[in-house]
């Protein structure tokens, strides 16, 4: 049944026009729409777009409460959002954010990688592998505004765009705490942490599980910004105003210099990535530990 989501609503969505999407909030425009004169409002449930046709910019908002999860869903609707600003020549910039308060995201979606089948394992890993190659490559520019705390997967999308701005709340620690959880970020999690903190922060990052809070985060360099909370927005929006003042080509085929071996190393054994994140996620002591932290942040109320 799982293994049909992704596919079923890549399938609806793609074959259909934009504005005739089944899931999207159809063509909202002006104040009511939450964005002043001329924004309009597209997406899905749980990815809501914002666009600003005259300024070329558009925020993608995570909405899957309680806590931004990345459920094969979310991936899912998420690339479809991205693939149509990037197809349509109105946007240069998107601004990636939060619409659950003090939350950015909780990273993977654990349910996903616990009891289920190993065709659900394979589905869900090529979302990932998906949304992180589209994101990572973007010929838009890509910023995150990190409104909340940002744990393993939810830091990789942060790490993927070309500028991170943090809200400064010490509860907003940022990083990749997959060694807490008894799992290994795969080499491509690796890589975009190196690539952005260079080598001996991300090793000791990486071992230690480390979730930075946020002057720490500034200090080690995964984030360029820390900002009170209320100028989240418009900081990134500031920044986003000087990356579009770049001519386009010159900063796209720069960006793709930079990134695109570090992408290529994962398309050219995607395949053998899921084989291995498939034999790894299947182990009993990986679906145990997995359990046991999920029973922990069950229990946490409790
Ligand atoms: C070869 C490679 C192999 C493997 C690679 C795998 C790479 C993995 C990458 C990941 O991203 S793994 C996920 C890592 N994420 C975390 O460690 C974060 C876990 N969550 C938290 O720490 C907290 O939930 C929080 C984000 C700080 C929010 O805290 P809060 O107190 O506000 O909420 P609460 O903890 O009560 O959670 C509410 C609700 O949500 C469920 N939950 C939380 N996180 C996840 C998650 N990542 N996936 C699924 N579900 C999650 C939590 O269990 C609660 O559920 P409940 O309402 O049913 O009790």
């Amino acid at each position: 049944m799982a293994l049909m989501v992704g596919a079923r609503v890549l399938a609806r969505n793609l074959l259909r026009p934009w504005s005739r999407l089944p899931d999207a909030v159809p063509g909202r425009t002006g104040p009511a729409a939450g964005g002043g004169d001329g924004v309009r409002c597209f997406g899905s449930p749980r990815v809501l777009v914002e666009t600003d046709p005259a300024k070329g910019v558009a925020v993608i908002k995570l909405k899957n409460p309680p806590v931004n999860s990345l459920s094969l869903e979310v991936l899912t609707e998420f690339v479809i959002s991205l693939e149509k600003l990037e197809n349509d020549k109105t946007f240069r910039g998107v601004i990636v954010t939060s619409d659950c308060p003090g939350i950015f995201s909780a990273g993977l979606d654990l349910t996903e990688m616990c009891g289920k089948s190993q065709a659900h394992y394979a589905e869900y890993w090529r979302a990932v592998q998906e949304l992180w190659l589209r994101l990572y490559l973007s010929n838009l520019v890509v910023i995150a505004a990190i409104n909340g705390v940002s744990p393993a997967g939810g830091c990789l999308i942060s790490l993927t765009c070309d500028y991170r701005v943090l809200a400064d709340n010490p509860k907003y620690s940022i990083g990749l705490n997959e060694t807490l959880l008894g799992i290994v970020a795969p080499s491509w999690f690796k890589d975009t942490l190196v690539n952005t903190v260079g080598h001996r922060t991300a090793e000791r990052a990486l071992q230690l599980g480390l979730l930075f809070p946020p002057a720490e985060a500034l200090r080690v360099g995964i984030v360029d910004q820390v900002v009170p909370e209320d100028q989240v927005h418009s900081a990134a929006l500031s920044v986003m105003a000087r990356w579009l003042a770049i001519p386009d080509h010159a900063r796209q085929l720069t960006k793709n210099l930079m990134r695109k071996p570090t992408a290529d190393r994962l398309v050219k054994q995607r395949d053998a990535d899921i084989q291995y994140f498939l034999q790894f996620i299947s182990r009993d002591s990986i679906q145990k530990s997995l359990r046991v932290y999920l029973d922990k942040l069950r229990q946490k109320k409790g």
